[in-house]
């Protein structure tokens, strides 16, 4: 359809071109009017053609990207912590942000439009061959000779564009940086070590920033010039041909249409050629990720009866693990939690408090052996967050509604959402809001307090009220009276439920019945639990 639209672009200077070789013999002034008017309409009819034609293009676009990007979400989503930790989270993020932007000419709409200016091109250049062969010669000496020189300036463009984007990254996290360090900048009183370490990104950017637009003024006084040095030649040339009847005036009149509409299209062939080596490779990176998610993702092999909702103990069985191949974390580890009782983890920075707790949540899978919730394989549930719900360290708030961040996809009542609200002392700030659990958090950075980002966590996992509770560091920006809140839910939740708390935080030590001490043992570089006391919880 597209090829067929543009096809019938083509012979429109030939068209104008003819219709005043018609007119000007006959001295017409009445004709040359009507004639003019018909070129306007013929003109018009040209533009509404390449309106359609992009609007056509755009809709298959937008049906064509909007499943491309939902299937690289599902790969992504489909990857387990394990792979993640592989590509390293921080990477992932910026390759498939900058990747899927990039390679847009490659895909088909980008490939139609190629497709449109190599057709329009190409019949133009059929049309005036047609005509007269000896002028169109001087078209295609001219033209390769522009391809060439734009090529040049164009490959130096681009590099002075990455060198740009580089540029402003780094400007940008130099100041991010700067914010997030305020407090130990003021406490170390190194502001002026960061306005100069700010100050060289932003003249390092500035100055690339120079150089590109410098770039770019060359570049578009290249693509104004070469187009009119070819009109000055064809005026000449066809100028003398005139004069010697070999060439009408309506034919020149058709030339120089005819480069009017091929230069552009011409420029974009050039760019499609250039851009595509940095589009493929984009391509192939987020392929390469997607391909990693599907062929790593293990599939749930044997299906396992599933336990009862009132799970009895959750267990690790011969548990190793370690994120670097030579240095176990954990060798061959057997650990049993038991519901009815809360459980504390302790133990010093980097003993593997918060590892033990993903490998439980399921989140990360131990080199060996087994988790166990009753009988049932942890790894062969078909749903797990039916079971296990989790309070990680770093809670992820997201711009929409307070209720869509604690129901977090679940389809919930309204009641139970503010019963958890309640339950973590959030009720009042919520009431006090003009749109209550609609209300929409748009800066997750500035709106929330730590608190509160901390509670909503916490309301999140108690909602899912599953068999299975594990909090990471819950007490973090927690105020006492939060505290004593947490503590209760952690009674409370114990009775009925399985509770393990990763914390340093001496004020849960009252509310837990067991604490678990992991400690880094030197003679093999891995964790061991070396002492696990039972305590009278209250
Ligand atoms: N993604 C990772 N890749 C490689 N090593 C990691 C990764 N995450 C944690 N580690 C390492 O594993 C060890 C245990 O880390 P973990 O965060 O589980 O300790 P932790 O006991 O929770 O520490 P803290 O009390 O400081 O929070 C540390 O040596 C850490 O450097």
């Amino acid at each position: 359809m597209a090829v067929l639209l543009t096809a019938s672009q083509a012979p429109l200077p030939y068209l104008s071109g003819h219709l005043i070789d018609q007119v000007l013999p006959s001295s017409d002034s009445n004709l040359l009017l009507k004639t003019v008017l018909l070129l306007a309409a013929l003109y018009c009819s040209y533009l509404i053609l390449s309106y359609v034609n992009a609007w056509f293009r755009l809709r298959v676009r937008k049906e064509i990207m909007i499943e491309f990007n939902q299937d690289v979400i599902k790969s992504i989503l489909g990857m387990n912590y394990n792979q993640r930790l592989r590509i390293n989270n921080g990477d992932l993020l910026s390759r498939v942000t900058r990747d899927i932007e990039q390679f847009e000419d490659i895909m088909p709409y980008g490939l139609s439009s190629a497709v449109h200016h190599i057709v329009l091109s190409l019949v133009l250049l059929i049309i005036i061959f047609i005509m007269n062969w000896k002028l169109s010669l001087i078209l295609l000496v001219l033209l390769p000779i522009a391809v060439i020189v734009y090529m040049r300036f164009d490959g130096a463009l681009w590099s002075s564009s990455k060198d740009e984007t580089d540029a402003s990254v780094r400007k940008i996290t130099v100041i991010q940086e700067t914010i997030e360090a305020d407090a130990e900048i003021k406490l170390y009183d190194s502001s002026n070590f960061f306005l100069k370490y700010c100050r060289k990104a932003v003249e390092n950017l500035e100055h690339k920033r120079l150089i590109r637009q410098l770039y770019d003024t060359k570049v578009s006084m290249i693509i104004m010039g070469i187009p009119m040095l070819a009109m000055v030649i064809i005026w000449y040339l066809g100028g003398a041909m005139v004069i010697e009847e070999q060439l009408t005036i309506g034919l020149i009149i058709t030339y120089t249409a005819t480069l009017n509409l091929m230069v552009p299209s011409l420029i974009r062939i050039i760019e499609f050629a250039s851009s595509i080596p940095n589009e493929l490779t984009a391509l192939m990176r987020v392929k390469e990720l997607c391909d990693l998610a599907q062929a790593q993702s293990e599939p749930v092999s044997e299906r396992n009866t599933e336990p009862s909702p009132l799970i009895e103990a959750m267990e690790l069985e011969g548990m190793s693990f370690s994120y670097q191949r030579d240095y176990p974390l954990f060798s061959h580890l057997d650990l049993a939690f038991d519901r009815g009782r809360a459980h504390l983890i302790n133990g010093g920075n980097g003993a593997g408090k918060s590892t033990l707790l993903t490998i439980l949540s399921g989140e990360l899978k131990p080199q060996s052996g087994h988790i166990k919730l009753d009988t049932a394989l942890l790894d062969t549930l078909s749903n797990r967050s039916q079971w296990i719900s989790m309070v990680p360290q770093r809670i992820h708030i997201i711009s929409d509604s307070i209720r869509n961040n604690v129901s977090f996809g679940m389809d919930i009542e309204d009641e139970k959402i503010h019963s958890a609200l309640s339950l973590v002392g959030l009720d009042n700030w919520v009431q006090r809001l003009e749109q209550g659990i609609d209300h929409v958090i748009k800066d997750t950075h500035s709106e929330l307090s730590g608190g509160q980002i901390q509670k909503l966590g916490l309301a999140r996992a108690l909602l899912r009220d599953t068999p299975v509770l594990l909090m990471d560091e819950p007490t973090n920006n927690l105020d006492s009276k939060a505290v004593k809140l947490l503590i209760d839910i952690i009674r409370t939740q114990k009775q009925s439920k399985i509770v393990v708390i990763v914390s340093h935080d001496d004020r849960l030590f009252d509310a837990v019945d067991r604490v678990v001490y992991l400690e880094n043992d030197s003679s093999n570089d891995s964790t061991r639990v070396t002492e696990t006391s039972t305590r009278q919880g209250k």
